[in-house]
């Protein structure tokens, strides 16, 4: 029977009652399965329980050697697929992803990336804490709606603090970098760094990115070309 064919035969009550033979042990080899014990966590009867046994049995999910006081269950491999399928729904539902992408159009800004990127209380830690000396800049990134809400799933992934100072005159606000990579224009470029300073001008809605080089050159970008932005929990370095 095909894997399509099969994932349709075996519904929700059957995945249950697998479930509860894996809990069991019945991954790992075979185990001991009485019906009436298999029922009674079921809720259902007798009769059900022994009937959904062998419709896992009929769909090739285990395999079973019925003896005089219950019955000997192995899981098969086809039957593990099915719950690992089930366990990737609720790593879904339940987990944040370890990857975030952000699709944007690239944009000017208000001129003063540049100067704070320059500062040398800023400059010597980035130098140290990212391994290069970022081009005195941010590239402006327009998110796109669904990546203004995508963006959230970065507080959950690696980051490069930049700490706060202050000189004779005023203080400097903390920022948070986070390594990533860009692609545009069809090349694959890194690495960069999404940078968000604590106090801004932008709102969620704008990403700045600092690297190494001047990106609008070596990537050949010009307002409102797309551009794709990686964050992952791997280092690029
Ligand atoms: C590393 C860094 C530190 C910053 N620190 C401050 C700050 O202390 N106070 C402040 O008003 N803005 C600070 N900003 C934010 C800028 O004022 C502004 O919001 C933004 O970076 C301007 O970028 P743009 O010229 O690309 O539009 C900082 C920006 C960066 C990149
Ligand atoms: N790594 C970088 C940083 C900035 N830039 C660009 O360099 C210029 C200076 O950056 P900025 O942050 O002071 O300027 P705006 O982003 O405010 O326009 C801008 O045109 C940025 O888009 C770049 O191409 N690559
Ligand atoms: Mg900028």
């Amino acid at each position: 029977m095909s894997e399509s064919v099969v994932a349709a035969a075996v519904g929700y009550d059957e995945l249950a009652t697998l479930k509860l033979v894996a809990l069991d042990g019945g991954r790992s080899g075979p185990v001991k399965v009485s019906c009436s014990g298999l029922a009674d966590r079921l809720g259902v009867s007798n009769q059900t329980a022994s009937r959904r046994l062998q419709r896992l049995e009929e769909v090739d999910y285990v395999e079973r050697e019925v003896v005089s006081d219950g019955q000997w269950i192995t899981i098969s491999d086809t039957g593990e697929s099915a719950l690992r399928r089930e366990y990737a729904d609720y790593r879904r539902i339940f987990e944040t992803p370890a990857v975030v992408v952000l699709d944007g159009e690239v944009t000017g800004g208000m001129g003063e990336g540049r100067h704070y990127i320059s500062l040398p209380g800023y400059m010597e830690q980035f130098t140290e804490r990212l391994g290069y000396e970022p081009f005195p800049g941010t590239l402006n990134v327009r998110l796109d709606d669904d990546a203004v809400r995508a963006r959230a799933g970065m507080s959950s992934l690696d980051a490069v603090p930049i700490d706060g100072w202050e000189d004779d005159e005023r203080t400097f606000g903390p920022a948070t970098c986070y390594a990533a990579v860009i692609e545009a224009s069809g090349e694959t470029y890194d690495p960069v760094h999404i940078i968000v300073p604590e106090r801004t001008h932008h709102d969620e809605s704008q990403l700045e990115i600092i690297a190494p080089d001047k990106l609008r050159d070596v990537l050949d970008l010009a307002d409102g070309d797309r551009i794709t932005v990686r964050v992952e929990e791997a280092d690029f370095e």
